[in-house]
């Protein structure tokens, strides 16, 4: 008699692809609503009208119609004279400009007129942040995680999905409306209610994060885990990258700040539709497994239980993978989210094009985190690829710091250096967490990392906003901001690279201690 011998679905390469493929386009989603609104910064920090130009500049409404107004004050071309009505894409506008003392005439064309919001950097700096305001103060992450090991995949995940989903559409309606001078929490209403949606939003994507993560490992271990994980974080660039590159087009097209969130909010329920057809999969995958387990008269694994926990508080290793994913981190998405506005005022990059430069970012990383991770499953060296990773992030931080070599093309090398170490640690550090945490915790791990994590993408945003406004914005002496100097904020970026190659150093020492196998190959020959 012929015997057959079961197989778990996730050995048919075909299959765990698909999940993984599956999987990462709901997280893609995610990830273009996290940083949707980073190309709008210098639009939501405008008052009024913005006015673009065919040639690429830009300038608020308010100023180019006390600049027409001056003009036709002056009786120089009274028949041509401009109201705030007219501004409109096609319009030509004229005025006079006093440059270096002497007079000039500018005529320009509209391209496109867009609605500022007249938020302080200060408020751009919170809204930012909110994206982990629930994950860190309600302890939301955490919980997440536990729910995750608790739960399961599959419930946790269309839980999370869904909550993105809403979280984006209270986002949208929130900068959709006008609420005057009313206020909420003692904020300005358009600006708390915009934060809560991202809040809402931020706590369903770092559940998602942690859901999927579990999801790569239950599908990929012993097989191509890094190179799995790898092309998730790839896909989730591609969402980062078309936001970045996407977004100021399309506000400036539609006239309003809402419309790349609406898109966004469109995609996330495409994101969460796309979950549930994962959910058929892995319902097969766990049949699959248990048909194994059964044949080869093996138990279930052990549930997860809370006293599971201890195990992970207790190792120095995962402590220092947070520490080293808290400082990573806080030097690359809050500096996104503040990246088009310092290519704008340092750089002199046109607005146009000014949120291109950040998007090089996640494009060069689409190719690199899989080779990475790829190169990790193979040959190992996970430890040394973070420390390199870290040193190159503290480079780029310094050179953006430097007051000198303010050239666009200068800023566009060292986004592309950032983009190689922003593969580099992600494709050595998410697939290492495996080697220290086993499965049963994964999610409780995952979490707790994220966790930390959060606590930075919070406050680094809150605090650059913060240093931004008092230390870094430059005012004539009429109080009129007339530009931005990035020293201060940039040489906090660069301490936190500085952080990083300390803690992937010691993580590496830690390694060569407890034999975690971080310098070795993920695949089993
Ligand atoms: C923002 C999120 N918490 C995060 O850290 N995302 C990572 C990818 C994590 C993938 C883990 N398998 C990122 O680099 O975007």
């Amino acid at each position: 008699m012929k015997e057959t011998i079961q197989k778990r679905l996730s050995d048919s390469k075909t299959a765990r692809w698909t999940a993984l493929f599956i999987v990462s386009f709901t997280m893609m989603c995610g990830y273009f609503l996290t940083d949707v609104m980073s190309p709008l910064e210098n639009l939501l920090t405008t008052k009024g009208q913005v006015v673009y130009f065919t040639d690429d500049t830009s300038m608020p409404a308010d100023s180019l119609v006390a600049k027409v107004n001056y003009f036709s004050s002056e009786e120089m071309l009274s028949n041509s004279l401009l109201t705030v009505e007219q501004l409109e894409e096609g319009s030509k506008v004229q005025y006079y400009e006093m440059q270096n003392g002497a007079q000039t005439q500018t005529e320009k064309t509209i391209s496109s007129v867009a609605r500022g919001e007249g938020w302080s950097s200060t408020e751009y700096g919170f809204f930012s942040g909110a994206y982990g305001l629930i994950n860190v103060f309600l302890l939301m992450l955490f919980f997440g995680g536990v729910i995750l090991d608790k739960m399961g995949i599959r419930f946790t995940g269309m839980m999370s999905s869904g909550l993105m989903f809403m979280g984006a559409l209270i986002k949208w309606y929130a900068l959709s409306s006008d609420f005057g001078d009313a206020q909420l929490f003692g904020m300005d209403m358009q600006v708390a209610l915009a934060s809560l949606g991202f809040a809402i939003f931020g706590m369903g994507a770092e559940i998602t994060g942690i859901t999927a993560s579990k999801v790569i490992v239950k599908w990929f271990a012993g097989k191509e885990l890094a190179l799995a994980m790898g092309l998730q974080v790839a896909m989730a660039r591609i969402g980062t990258a078309v936001a970045l590159a996407v977004s100021l087009p399309v506000a400036r097209w539609m006239g309003d700040v809402s419309y790349p969130v609406l898109f966004g909010a469109i995609l996330l329920c495409v994101g969460f539709a796309s979950y549930m057809i994962y959910c058929v999969m892995d319902r097969k995958e766990d049949a699959s497994a248990a048909a194994v387990r059964m044949e080869n008269g093996e138990t279930e694994e052990e549930g997860f239980k809370l006293s599971d926990l201890k195990l992970i508080f207790c190792s120095k290793g995962f402590w220092l993978i947070n520490l080293l994913c808290l400082m990573f981190y806080a030097g690359v998405f809050p500096f996104l989210k503040f990246a088009t506005k310092l290519m704008i005022y340092k750089y002199d990059v046109p607005e146009s094009f000014a949120g291109l430069i950040p998007a090089l970012l996640p494009f060069g990383t689409i190719l690199l985190t899989p080779v990475f991770g790829s190169l990790y499953d193979r040959i190992g060296r996970g430890a040394t690829l973070m420390i390199i990773g870290s040193v190159m992030l503290t480079v780029v931080h310094v050179l953006f710091a430097l007051p000198v070599m303010n050239y666009w093309w200068f800023a566009v090398i060292v986004m592309i250096v950032l983009g190689i170490a922003f593969s580099l640690v992600p494709s050595a550090m998410w697939p290492s967490v495996p080697k220290i945490i086993p499965m049963k915790q994964l999610g409780s791990a995952y979490a707790t990392i994220f966790y930390i994590q959060n606590i930075g993408l919070t406050m680094v945003p809150w605090l650059i906003g913060w240093v931004i406004e008092h230390f870094a914005t430059l005012r004539n002496e009429a109080g009129v901001i007339v530009g931005y100097d990035y020293t201060a904020p940039m040489v906090i970026f660069a301490v936190f690279g500085l952080c990083a190659i300390l803690i992937s150093t010691l993580l590496r020492v830690e390694d060569s201690k407890k034999h975690y196998g971080l310098e070795e190959a993920n695949m089993k020959k």
